[in-house]
């Protein structure tokens, strides 16, 4: 290349590789696949190689993430720097990174290695003091990360203390468990919210949430690898102890590291370890190799950007190209279609792709594919298959746009458009039927085990079931001719539908599927209202005010209830025998899911007035927000009294309070 293409060609690549790198920390949304950025970033590295003249400090080559720190997050400084990990390919760079460990610490070698599967997630520094979690922060660009303590916090796997004095610094990868990320990515679709890329956006995206609530319920996970400040009080020598040592610390650690010695066995153990990575719970992008002794670590030290005694050694990312043969949509359980594209089947990291989601009219514009098209397509993060682009140099004219069906592929219903969601408004539609009844079967809703998606279908297909209230009418000679089963195996089906009757109002609203209504949800509806009866008759503001619900969940729940189909369907459970009950009925939650402040001067202590109510369940807070149910006020009350009426908070004086109990609890009571 001419020295001026050349450099051309490096300011190019930076510039791409800067926005790229935007993408994928800062907005955890890339729009190219990680081997088209690695091949991106190792062709700049091969120019900057060739042109040292032209390497500058603030180059992708050089610095770590998005190189600045762009965030809403407070900014925190690690005490210690955090390092990004340069790349292996193939044996040839493990081979190559030997040699030169072994010329620079000038030692004929082979070395000891510790692997470990490296985990596509996020890292995060977590800083004791004193055996206290004081704060957690995201990498970020190495030397500044943001604050996210709230946020770990709500990781179970966490310890918030541990047995060590003075200043230490754990490194670790925060990840999102693959059922995890699965399901939160089925629920965003559900809802209409694009979905994420793969486990590694989806853990960054759920850990970098401004409400740690909404990140606690994502069910994030750790594995921990490193220790910054506070190393050498662990009296250990190698990174294969400091595993060890971690562990006992209670820290998670990756349960497959191992320890090896040479290249060969390097390249031995990560073909077995490639070969066994679609058994993991958690998405890995390699194996980490590192040489194990702290000895050898601490005299090879650091490039600007990564360790010298440490290299991932990637898994190959299949990338294949094929034929878009048309376009089918599916029904969702809600009713939601959704385009996926037939393909000519291919091969890509042990499977056959024939089906990709292509999710909603604006990614097939973005996309800008056409029935016909050739397409590159992927397994996004190893586990969604994902066409990455239209390769329209193959076009040969025969291709056609996409055209959206006007009525329900499965009912033909008219379709009716909810913002940019095509829903099918039948509630009986075949493809809700299915789903429905699954949904309501699984183990975390009504939990009828035995029930199967293959007899669902057919139990649809004979028209004995239609809904899931007919469930309860099945007799035993319909399954036993159905299945072809053993009376046996019939009779315990029978006998956990029966069993599914005495669940409870937490798992039956769950199972009833209605809009934006997960496990939390329906068991926080389930403590607030106690019955079936009581959500259903409950109004749009009712169900507003119960904490963690929005008025647009409010007012779907109220719609899908009030719908009559549902409101029949409740009728056919309620004659089945279907309990309305909620379980969890704790003694005196009466009040569960208000929020009281008192202000003022009351008769009796304050203490004792707050401990009566949060034993009936009710929450009692200090300050008065639009969230606050009551208001108790007894004289001399000041600018809570006056906050509460500016926002038209209900405020009471204690005899209302007493009235308000007399209520309350009395409905308790007569259930
Ligand atoms: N698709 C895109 O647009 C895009 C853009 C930027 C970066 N990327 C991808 O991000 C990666 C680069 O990011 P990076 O600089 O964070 O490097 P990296 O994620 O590839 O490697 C370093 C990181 O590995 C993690 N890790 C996981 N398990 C580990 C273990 N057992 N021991 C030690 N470390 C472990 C640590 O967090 C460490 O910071 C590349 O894979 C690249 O393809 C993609
Ligand atoms: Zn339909």
């Amino acid at each position: 290349m001419e020295n001026a293409d050349a450099h051309r060609r490096i300011l190019e690549l930076r510039e791409e590789l800067r926005y790229h790198n935007y993408r994928y920390h800062v907005l955890d949304a890339p729009v190219i696949s990680d081997a088209e950025y690695d091949r991106l970033l190792a062709e700049l590295k091969r120019l900057e190689e060739q042109y040292p003249q032209w390497v500058t400090p603030d180059s992708p080559t050089q610095v770590v993430g998005n190189g600045v720190l762009e965030t809403t997050f407070a900014a925190i400084t690690h005490p210690t720097p955090l390092y990004s990990l340069d790349n292996a390919f193939g044996p040839q760079d493990i081979a190559d990174f030997e040699t030169r460990a072994a010329r620079a610490l000038g030692l004929p070698g082979p070395f000891d290695y510790t692997l470990e599967y490296k985990i596509d997630g996020l890292s995060v520094n977590l800083f004791y003091q004193d055996g206290l979690l004081a704060w957690g922060a995201t990498r970020g660009n190495g030397t500044v990360g943001e604050d996210v303590t709230p946020n770990l916090l709500g990781i179970a796997e966490i310890p918030r203390r541990v047995p060590l004095s003075g200043v230490f610094e754990v490194r670790g990868e925060i990840y999102l468990p693959i059922p995890a990320f699965l399901e939160l990515n089925a629920r965003l679709e559900e809802e209409g919210t694009p979905p994420f890329k793969n486990p590694r956006n989806a853990a960054a995206g759920s850990l970098r949430q401004k409400d740690p609530r909404v990140s606690a319920g994502r069910g994030l996970k750790g594995y921990f690898y490193g220790v910054g400040q506070g190393v050498n009080a662990l009296g250990v020598r190698s990174q294969s102890e400091l595993l060890d040592r971690l562990a006992e610390l209670g820290f998670a650690v990756e349960p497959h590291r191992r320890r090896v010695t040479g290249a060969a066995e390097v390249e031995a153990a990560y073909q077995e370890m490639l070969a066994r990575r679609r058994e993991l719970p958690f998405e890995a992008d390699g194996v980490t190799v590192k040489i194990d002794e702290f000895r050898l670590q601490r005299e090879l030290g650091f490039t600007a950007k990564s360790p010298r005694w440490g290299i991932a050694y990637k898994f190959p990312a299949e990338e294949k190209t094929t034929r878009v043969l048309g376009v089918t949509f599916q029904v969702g359980r809600t009713g939601r279609v959704t385009p996926v594209a037939e393909l000519e089947p291919v091969h890509i990291e042990g499977s056959t792709v024939s089906r990709v989601t292509l999710h909603n009219e604006g990614y097939i514009a973005e996309l800008g594919l056409c029935v016909g098209d050739t397409v590159l397509v992927h397994k996004s993060g190893g586990v969604i298959p994902e066409v990455l682009r239209v390769l329209p140099e193959h076009r040969t004219g025969d291709e056609h746009a996409v055209v959206w069906p006007t009525h329900c592929p499965e009912c033909q219903a008219e379709l009716v458009l909810s913002g940019k969601v095509h829903l099918c408004p039948n509630p009986l539609c075949p493809a809700k039927a299915f789903e429905s009844i699954r949904h309501y079967a699984s183990r975390r809703a009504m939990d009828i085990q035995g029930l199967g998606e293959k007899l669902i279908e057919q139990l649809l297909a004979t028209g004995l079931v239609k809904n899931v209230a007919d469930l309860y009418k099945l007799r035993l000679e319909d399954i036993a001719k159905l299945e072809r089963k053993a009376e046996k195996s019939a009779q315990n089906l029978l006998e956990q539908i029966e069993a599914s009757k005495k669940r409870g109002l937490e798992r039956l609203l769950f199972g009833l599927g209605l809009p934006q209504v997960g496990e939390a949800l329906a068991r926080t509806l389930a403590r607030r209202f106690g019955h079936l009866d009581r959500v259903v008759a409950a109004s749009v503001e009712e169900l507003d005010a119960v904490e963690d619900v929005a008025l647009t969940t409010a007012t779907a729940v109220h719609e899908a209830l009030h719908r009559p189909e549902m409101l029949e369907l409740i009728e056919a459970l309620r004659q089945a025998g279907v309990g309305f009950e909620a379980r969890e009925k704790p003694k005196g939650n009466a009040l569960a899911g208000l929020t009281f402040v008192l202000t003022g001067e009351l008769a009796r202590p304050r203490e004792e007035v707050s401990r009566e109510l949060e034993a009936l369940g009710a929450k009692v807070s200090g300050s008065v927000s639009k969230k606050t149910s009551y208001v108790v006020a007894g004289p001399g009350a000041g600018s809570k009294l006056q906050k509460a009426q500016e926002l038209g908070v209900p405020v009471l004086d204690e005899e209302g309070l007493q009235a308000l109990l007399e209520e309350k609890v009395g409905v308790v009571d007569s259930r």
